[in-house]
């Protein structure tokens, strides 16, 4: 029984294992997956990483001791026969097969840092988000930002008990290409291969190692199992020896990746001990599986601390499942189903692209990620600013959801509390929504201890002030807003806006608020131009402030509140303004125009020269008003 072999290795004396490993491993210069490895390579944990590994041993030694493992043990060796995958697939669903979708970017300069990326962006560290990628220069929407060949793969093989074959498309389960021919391997007759290249390294890399679980459907490959890309993940490092060293300052090499999937957040430390258990018991079986159905071990078998070399292997699995939940790309492949109209069961699946895994989330993106056939692309989809950090959306949260809404889903799923410049802008107004009498639009909050109960302290300048001047502000507040609430009049409202603008910093949402009513409820055609043009000046202010970026609904508002002020007969009639006003104006109205270029790739041609049109129109008013 494999409990009391491992009995027999003392397999549970492994407190400090990770050191004996190192000499261990330094020691059997071993041969992994058919490869000879090279001598002289260094072989480490880091620190931060005895957690996956200590946590994997802990289990293990559980499970052993309460029999458990035995059950999963006899689970992995009474797999039973395969399927009969593969063999309903008709000739007709073979001409099915085209490369429909493949698209090669030559046109953009490469990075010479970053692997895959163009050289729009580099690479900086946030101390909240760890690693961001940020734009070196002004960007138009649809540019190219990365263009990335996964370094590790899962597609979920083809078979008849998983999906319909007559109707499913094939992609090569060692680079994803969507193909006309292919080529199977010869044992398994399972996964199919774009070309015998693909299938000779597949072969020799992994695939002697999986083909038996994958006829016998061992991993589930459905977008919540990590169990199988973990694995894959653990086979890929198998050929590099593990090595996790980079000697040069560039991010991501060709040659050997797996210094860049090592070093992917894995927020273990994060999840909940139901969630871990899950991942333990993965890796478990991923392990016993190795063990009892490959020749993974085979040449460490006759060796002393094989024992080692089992848990050494069951940590890492434990760590790359962790990594692949937080960094894989789910690939559904919607292009391909929209334009073919075929189910592609088979065509799903994940990708680890570390390149693609620097981009941080946000509730708010500006980027997006497009599958290719057998490239992953990262593209802009709004118009972004040099300086600007690139983001994607990586969830099904978006900005209608309140920040509490939206952090709870990513913290669920993801682990991390979102720090997107939206969430932050919405946090600051809800946690810290007081004025700072030192510094300009710092949010500053209330003190909870008892004894600063009436001390606010800015979380800009951290300076702390009497909240005794503001309190007042706020009674009054109060009464104006249930005030207005009763009489719905303009001069209560107006008399609030004073009030906030005591209590909260100028790009408040609690100003917004007030600024929306008197422009959308209180101000019609017969006022005064100038008033309508500077409320609607100041909500855009805000929403720009929080939104960070330049967007195509907040663009078109823009545009569509100078066609209003164009259409208001009286606007023309506007001869004085004061100075302040003129101002204002001006500088909003040479803001708008100057957006003409982003507008261009926004808008159809007639809608643009539309707009460009109005534009122009009440640019040139204001630079022909007269001031006193
Ligand atoms: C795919 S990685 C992105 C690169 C990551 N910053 C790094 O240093 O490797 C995803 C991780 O980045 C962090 N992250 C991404 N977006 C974030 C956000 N909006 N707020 C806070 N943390 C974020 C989280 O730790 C998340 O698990």
């Amino acid at each position: 029984m494999l409990h009391t072999y491992f009995l027999k290795q003392r397999l549970f004396k492994i407190h400090n294992l990770p050191i004996r490993f190192g000499a261990l491993k330094r020691k059997f210069k071993y041969v992994l997956g058919g490869v000879q490895k090279r001598p002289g390579h260094k072989y480490y944990f880091k620190e931060d990483y005895l957690n996956e590994y200590d946590a994997f041993t802990k289990y293990y030694r559980t499970i052993c001791s309460n029999g458990y493992i035995s059950k999963i043990s006899s689970e992995v060796d009474n797999m039973g026969d395969y399927c009969d995958l593969y063999n309903n697939v008709s000739e007709d669903t073979k001409s099915l097969q085209l490369n429909l979708f493949y698209e090669p970017f030559t046109d953009h300069q490469k990075n010479e840092n970053i692997l895959y990326a163009t050289d729009h962006v580099r690479i900086q560290r946030n101390i909240d988000k760890g690693n961001q990628l940020i734009a070196t220069r002004n960007l138009s929407r649809n540019t190219v930002l990365i263009n990335e060949k996964p370094t590790v793969l899962q597609v979920a093989p083809l078979c008849s008990c998983v999906g319909d074959s007559r109707t499913s498309l094939y992609r090569c389960h060692h680079c994803g290409t969507s193909c006309k021919q292919f080529y199977t391997c010869d044992s398994c007759n399972v996964c199919t291969f774009c070309s015998r290249k693909c299938l000779t390294i597949a072969c020799k890399e992994y695939h002697v190692y999986e083909c038996f679980g994958l006829q016998r459907h061992f991993w589930s490959m459905d977008d919540t199992d990590y169990g199988y890309i973990s694995f894959r993940i653990l086979l890929y490092g198998a050929t590099k020896d593990f090595n996790t060293d980079f000697t040069n300052y560039s991010y991501g090499n060709v040659e050997n990746n797996y210094p860049f999937i090592y070093g992917l957040e894995s927020h273990f430390k994060d999840m909940s001990r139901t969630k871990v258990n899950k991942i333990l018991y993965s890796a478990v079986r991923n392990l016993l599986y190795l063990r009892n159905k490959t020749n993974f071990f085979k040449p460490y078998k006759t060796k002393p601390n094989i024992d080692d070399m089992y848990m050494y292997i069951g940590g890492l699995l434990v760590k790359h499942y962790c990594q692949a939940q937080i960094n894989s790309i789910i690939l559904k492949f919607p292009n391909l189903i929209v334009a073919s109209g075929l189910n592609i069961s088979s065509g799903s699946g994940k990708a680890i692209c570390p390149t693609i895994a620097l981009i941080n989330h946000a509730c708010s993106p500006n980027a997006t990620i497009i599958i290719y056939s057998n490239y992953l692309v990262v593209k802009s989809i709004k118009s972004i600013r040099k300086g600007e950090e690139i983001t994607v959306c990586y969830t099904e949260v978006n900005a209608f959801f309140s920040v509490a809404e939206r952090r709870l889903i990513t913290e669920q799923l993801l682990y991390f509390t979102c720090r997107c410049a939206f969430c932050l802008f919405e946090e600051n107004s809800i946690e810290a929504p007081y004025k700072c009498p030192f510094c300009e639009n710092g949010n500053a909050k209330q003190l909870e201890n008892s004894n600063t109960k009436h001390l606010g302290m800015c979380t800009k300048c951290l300076k702390t002030f009497p909240l005794d001047a503001l309190m007042k502000h706020i009674k009054r507040a109060a009464k104006y807003k249930s005030a207005y609430n009763k009489t719905n009049s303009l001069e209560t409202l107006k008399k609030l806006e004073a009030c906030y603008k005591q209590i909260f910093p100028l790009n408040s949402l609690h100003l917004l608020d007030i600024y929306r009513l008197i422009y959308e409820k209180h101000l019609g055609l017969q006022d005064k131009p100038i008033e309508i043009l500077k409320y609607g000046i100041l909500i855009f202010h805000i929403l720009e402030n929080g939104l960070c970026t330049l967007y195509i609904p907040l663009l078109s508002a823009k545009v569509m509140f100078m066609y209003k002020m164009v259409d208001m007969k009286r606007f023309m009639d506007i001869k004085h303004v004061t100075q302040e006003e003129f101002d204002v104006a001006k500088q909003f109205t040479t803001e708008v125009v100057k957006l003409k270029k982003d507008l261009l790739f926004y808008l159809p041609e007639e809608r643009l020269q539309y707009y460009t049109y109005i534009q122009t129109k009440v640019h040139s008013f204001f630079q022909g008003i007269t001031c006193p």
